[in-house]
């Protein structure tokens, strides 16, 4: 028996159990006063998320019987009122170009280095949040904040380290409703967004405000929320966190990011609830877009078409992107836009100046728009999204005193939620077949974000193409841009999984096939695409796959 994995064990608080493999380097990070920092969070905010949880099936169960999303009347005074969040801190005053990547230890070198303003490091989307990803993901993190991070690539024989010059961090924990099962508190999985956030904080709070934040932070991105009463809660987190560390309140800073359909009408309400904590809103499209699938999941009159047609154009997200953009700088934050799908395409130089141009296209129609600054997938995208942000803001680093849109005030709850105009194929079909498997087939063996078809997918672009197909199947509806009447039936989605795995198999060999976890993924996909009530979330059926539980002994109870 190993000893290292079986004989040593966490050094855990009252009522902890610590069920993920033990590892020296984990237990710098799993001690016992970093456990009771996230354990008291848990016991003390617990019940706010079962709450805040239960209030998002209420809202699923009118939307599911005919009603739309839309402005909460009894919110209609801080909509109205005119009121500002806290100044945003000098260290986050430039955010032009953000970087985003898994918590992975050479990316998070390269994304540092990149040239980025900031660098968002994910616990979200772009990871598989299996323990050894979320685990060695916190050490990595720590190296970086402390300034020692490195890594050796022994077959290239090239070792990694920080330039002098590095992007800001910012941090995106998991969002509310992943439970963390490898860590059990009083005996239920531990809420997965306050393990990432109450570790990272807890070892990282005060060499981060030293030597990044200038006296403020650590910074955060917010994910997936649906309501302000989330928000509220996050308020409630940082300000224990920040009692507890003995700091100002209004030192940590957070982005919410605005991606899904409900939390489109709660921006105000949002900003308001985290007013001392805020550093703006950001366009997270590609769950947005999942999201309003899946808040109308029951209304066949409300179809989207292929995955590929809907843009930022469309009338919807256009809309979407200009009122956030309005919000923010009405509250005197930063108004962040989102990611473009391509990256460069490293073997056909016509094809990569392309999608280059896509991305420019993207970014140029943002900045425009007055968004603050930009996401970007990969390191070889930063001096492009620069060149565009900087062109058209010149030394300025943000807009949040010029670009007001008072033009965007009337933009009313139709213009959010028309529904997007294009054609459904069996293309499209297709296409979300073979990538949603491919998808999953990755995040089962620990990786979140991955390159398919010369695009990035990570867990929000999946979620697309498994409700997408989901609805097709749901309602039968004719694939009406191929000009053939095909109906969507599960004998024709049965037939497009078959062929499409066998596309695979030709794509990635027979022996990556069989080596890898695509029959799995396959099986997950295909009954998520036919089950008769649509899950709501890919992951959290997928999860139980890589939870690895190991001997009880590898805590003290
Ligand atoms: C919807 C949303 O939530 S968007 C936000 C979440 N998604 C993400 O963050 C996706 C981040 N991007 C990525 O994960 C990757 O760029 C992918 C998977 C899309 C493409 O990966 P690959 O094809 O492996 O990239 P590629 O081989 O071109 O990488 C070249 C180099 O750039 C590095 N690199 C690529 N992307 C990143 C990144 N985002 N951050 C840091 N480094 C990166 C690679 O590590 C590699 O470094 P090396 O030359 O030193 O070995
Ligand atoms: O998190 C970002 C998104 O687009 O989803
Ligand atoms: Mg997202």
């Amino acid at each position: 028996m190993d000893l290292v994995t079986y004989g040593s064990y966490y050094d855990v608080p009252e009522g902890v159990d610590i069920r993920g493999r033990y590892d020296a380097e984990f237990a710098k990070i799993l001690t016992k006063d970093a456990l009771k920092f996230v354990t008291d969070l848990h016991r003390e905010f617990r019940n706010h998320i079962k709450y805040a949880l239960e209030r998002r099936r209420e809202a699923k169960r009118r939307y599911n019987e005919g009603a739309l999303p839309g402005f909460d009347p009894a919110t209609r005074y801080i909509r109205e009122q005119e009121w500002v969040c806290a100044p945003v801190p000098p260290a986050a005053a430039d955010r032009k170009v953000e970087i985003t990547g898994p918590v992975e230890r050479k990316m998070i070198i390269n994304a540092l280095n990149s040239g980025a303003k900031v660098f968002m490091a994910d616990f979200e989307d772009a990871l598989s949040p299996s323990w050894e990803n979320l685990m060695r993901g916190q050490v990595n993190l720590k190296d970086a904040v402390d300034g020692t991070i490195s890594f050796h690539d022994k077959v290239r024989n090239r070792v990694y380290k920080l330039n002098d010059q590095t992007a800001k961090l910012f941090v995106r924990p998991r969002g509310w409703h992943l439970p963390e099962a490898h860590i059990l508190i009083d005996g239920e999985p531990a809420t997965g967004c306050l393990v990432d956030f109450g570790l990272f904080f807890y070892h990282n709070h005060s060499e981060f405000r030293r030597t990044q934040g200038a006296g403020f932070g650590p910074f955060f991105y917010l994910p997936k929320m649906e309501h302000s009463r989330e928000a509220k809660i996050w308020n409630n987190v940082f300000e224990k966190a920040e009692k507890v560390a003995g700091i100002e309140r209004g030192s940590i800073r957070a982005t919410v990011l605005i991606e899904t359909l409900p939390a489109v009408f709660q921006m105000n309400e949002i900003l308001y609830e985290l007013k001392e904590h805020s550093v703006g809103l950001n366009c997270g499209r590609w769950d947005y877009i999942f999201s309003y699938v899946k808040t109308f999941q029951a209304h066949p009159d409300r179809l989207l078409p292929d995955r590929v047609q809907v843009g930022m154009t469309q009338h919807f997200m256009k809309s979407y992107s200009d009122l956030l953009i309005r919000t923010c700088h009405r509250r005197g934050v930063h108004a962040m836009g989102g990611m473009s799908a391509q990256i460069p395409i490293k073997e056909d130089p016509v094809a990569n100046e392309l999608a280059l141009e896509l991305v420019r296209k993207d970014k140029l129609r943002e900045v425009k728009a007055g968004h603050d600054g930009t996401w970007a997938a990969h390191p070889g995208l930063i001096p492009a999204c620069m060149e565009v942000f900087n062109n058209n803001m010149g030394n300025a680093p943000n807009q949040i005193e010029t670009s007001k849109r008072e033009d965007a005030a009337n933009i009313t709850e139709q213009d959010l939620l028309q529904i997007p105009r294009g054609v459904r194929t069996m293309e499209g079909l297709r296409l979300n077949t073979r990538v949603g498997i491919q998808y999953v087939a990755a995040w089962l063996t620990g990786i979140g974000s991955v390159p398919l078809y010369n695009l990035m997918e990570d867990a929000a672009t999946a979620e697309i193409s498994r409700v997408q197909n989901w609805q097709w199947l749901r309602y039968g509806v004719e694939l009406n841009g191929d000009e053939l009447g095909v109906k969507v039936s599960r004998e024709l989605f049965g037939r497009v999984v078959e062929e499409e795995m066998a596309r695979i198999e030709k794509e990635v060999g027979t022996e990556k096939l069989k080596r890898g976890m695509y029959r799995e993924a396959c099986k997950i996909f295909t009954s998520q695409c036919t089950s008769p009530a649509l899950d709501d979330f890919l992951t959290l059926d997928a999860y139980n796959y890589i939870v690895l539980h190991h001997p009880k002994e590898s805590s003290k109870l």
